[in-house]
């Protein structure tokens, strides 16, 4: 098991440590859990699907990276698949504060990436900000989204954000997590770019068109991939570069051993992602980072 879970799973009950065993011990657990093995892990632990998602939070806690806070958000989003993805905030020292994930964030990016098409719930151990309700208003399943918070009855996105600003107001209909292929060609054999380009084509960037996608090589080789995804609010927006360290951070790799970085994006775009992934990447220790235009 990953050290970072350590100390949550010894404050689990016997029988649930006995349940998620086989998952948490697995080399690479992916901090998700298929819906098959679910059905399992409920059978054994006798818990609902809810008390189950509540009941790993603090294990999806265990995930965030707070040099400035100190402070550990959870979250764990349930996919239209039926699979639970855990997700953590994540902060970066020497950024700026703007370019932090929030657990919500990373929770439903995560389930993106794994090829996930929509939510029906996210669980919280805190009270989702203002940011990440209108994060979360970027999906197609809108103010309908289930919100699961401790102590807590169950609620809809609805009732948290009332009189909702999102991509109708833009006249948008593209939704965040809805598949979609755009197509950019790049002729370049480098694994890393392609990795890039193929996230940039399933990247949501509908108010600006300014597509991108990053690309992280690890120092064992291992890539993790990020698609940029924009709000209708702009600020909420999720940075390519974020994405892919979602990725990194969530699968048990780490952000601070990054080898190699490629950003993709569209030229002469309305914005660029260049300065930002460049500088924030640079506070990460990873100073070998490439841009490639479509
Ligand atoms: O909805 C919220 C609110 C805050 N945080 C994180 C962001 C930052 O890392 C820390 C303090 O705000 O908590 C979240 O992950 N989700
Ligand atoms: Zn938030």
């Amino acid at each position: 098991m990953h050290p970072r879970f350590h100390t949550a799973y010894s404050e689990l009950s016997a029988t649930l440590q006995s349940a998620l065993r086989p998952y948490f011990d697995a080399p690479g657990f992916p901090a998700m859990l298929t819906a098959e093995q679910l059905e399992t892990i409920k059978q054994y632990s006798g818990l609902s699907d809810d008390a189950l998602a509540f009941a790993l939070l603090p294990l999806a806690a265990a995930c965030s990276l707070t040099p400035i806070s100190h402070f550990h958000v959870g979250a764990i989003a349930r996919g239209v698949s039926g699979n639970l993805y855990f997700g953590a905030n994540m902060e970066f020292s020497n950024a700026p504060l703007q370019q932090t994930v929030h657990a919500e964030q990373c929770a439903i990016t995560h389930a993106w990436l794994r090829g996930e098409i929509g939510l029906t719930a996210i669980t919280v151990n805190y009270t989702p900000c203002g940011h990440c309700r209108q994060f979360m208003n970027e999906l197609k399943s809108g103010t309908r989204l289930q919100i699961l918070l401790p102590e807590r009855a169950p609620a809809t996105l609805g009732d948290y954000l009332p009189d909702a600003f999102g991509p109708k107001d833009l006249d948008i209909s593209e939704r965040l997590m809805s598949p979609v292929e755009h197509g950019f060609q790049l002729a370049s054999d480098d694994t890393l770019v392609k990795a890039a380009l193929a996230a940039a084509n399933h990247s949501h960037a509908p108010y600006s068109k300014a597509h991108s996608g990053v690309a992280l090589e690890a120092e064992d080789g291992t890539l993790y991939a990020g698609r940029y995804a924009e709000n209708a609010a702009f600020n909420p927006s999720l940075p390519p570069l974020q994405a892919a360290l979602i990725l990194m951070n969530i699968s048990g790799g780490n952000c601070q051993k990054i080898h190699r970085a490629v950003l993709v994006e569209a030229k002469n775009a309305t914005l660029s992602q260049w300065d930002a992934t460049r500088s924030t990447l640079a506070t990460l220790g990873c100073q070998n980072v490439s841009r490639v235009t479509f």
